[in-house]
């Protein structure tokens, strides 16, 4: 509701301005300028900057070392997507990453290991509205992966409506079972949306990682092309997509998308509670903090 609050009282991206706000202890800096009728909004996570020429705005996240969704990343992403998606001069917005080979490695498992049970719940809640708002979104939405995007990353990228992946040896996928841990049902429900029934099931009980080459022939990709290209392939992509009446398109992608969205809508609070419930088992804190480990000997 806060946060509500404040973006209601943000001015509109085509004046002249630089504004310094701070929410949750963050900053975010805006800098505006009316002849160039663009503005970047920057926090240490990410950049939101729309180019009011075409309407496109790039969200790329820049949280080192891999993206991982922490509660801070988590909210700075829904006052971007909020942003973006109350801006009436932008149309698309292109998701993408500021750090080499990663798109994102998903939900940091820190948020998830030996919890403090209050931020757990606002963790969870906040990763809730996050998929509501992107998956929603009435924006052409294209995801620009240019890395790894397991998990959580894959999430995101499948809540675009397109996606453009980097050839070369990154992964995507599901890979919940990897950390013993078990993909909750609108992260299934978006997969299904993506790439159908069997294919997820499969999917999901191996935490099937998929290469590029893979992820496009499953559909969980839609275009491929070299690392540098991804960006100008996604920005290709949505002038496309731009061309389609927004009104038809939207009422299109609503109809396609909201019986998913509604399903979590009225699960909201029985959700954060078996996930809570689900996440402080002592089985899957063993094993979250195997998984960590074994992320740390990875680097020696
Ligand atoms: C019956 C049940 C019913 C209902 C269930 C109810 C609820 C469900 C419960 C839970 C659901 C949770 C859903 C979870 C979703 C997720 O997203 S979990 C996260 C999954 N992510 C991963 O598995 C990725 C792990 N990372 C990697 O594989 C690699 O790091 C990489 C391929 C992404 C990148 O490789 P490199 O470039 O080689 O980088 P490093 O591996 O060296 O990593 C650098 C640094 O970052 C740390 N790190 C990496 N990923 C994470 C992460 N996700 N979280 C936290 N930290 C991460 C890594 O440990 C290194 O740290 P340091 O060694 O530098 O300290």
């Amino acid at each position: 509701m806060a946060v509500r609050t404040l973006l209601g009282l943000l001015r509109p991206w085509q004046q002249f301005r630089t504004t310094i706000i701070t929410l949750r202890g963050k900053t975010l800096v805006e800098h505006g300028c009316a002849r160039s009728m663009s503005t970047d909004t920057t926090t240490d996570n990410l950049t939101l900057s729309l180019d009011s020429k075409t309407g496109i705005a790039t969200l790329e996240m820049h949280r080192k070392p891999v993206n991982g969704l922490n509660l801070e990343m988590l909210t700075d992403l829904n006052i971007a997507l909020e942003k973006a998606e109350n801006e009436k001069s932008c149309k698309g917005l292109v998701l993408t990453s500021g750090l080499p080979k990663i798109f994102s490695a998903g939900l940091d498992i820190l948020e998830m290991y030996q919890p403090k049970p209050e931020r757990l719940a606002e963790f969870w809640r906040t990763l809730q509205n996050m998929w509501m708002r992107l998956y929603g979104s009435r924006l052409v939405t294209i995801a620009a992966i240019a890395g790894h995007s397991p998990a959580g990353g894959c999430l995101m990228a499948m809540s675009c409506d397109y996606r453009v992946m980097a050839t070369g040896k990154y992964a995507i996928g599901l890979n919940e079972t990897l950390l013993g841990i078990v993909a909750p049902f609108w992260f299934r429900d978006t997969m299904v949306n993506t790439i159908g029934h069997r294919e997820t099931e499969r999917a999901l009980q191996l935490g099937h990682l998929y290469g590029a080459d893979e992820a496009l022939k499953v559909g969980l990709v839609d275009h491929l092309c070299d690392q540098e290209e991804v960006v100008k392939a996604a920005t290709e992509e949505m002038s496309r997509w731009l061309k389609v009446n927004a009104v038809a398109r939207q009422l299109s992608k609503s109809a396609m998308r909201q019986a998913t969205i509604d399903k979590l809508v009225v699960r909201q609070e029985q959700d954060i509670e078996d996930f809570m419930t689900f996440v402080q088992r002592d089985a899957v804190q063993k094993a979250l903090g195997f998984y960590l480990q074994s992320l740390r000997e990875k680097r020696g």
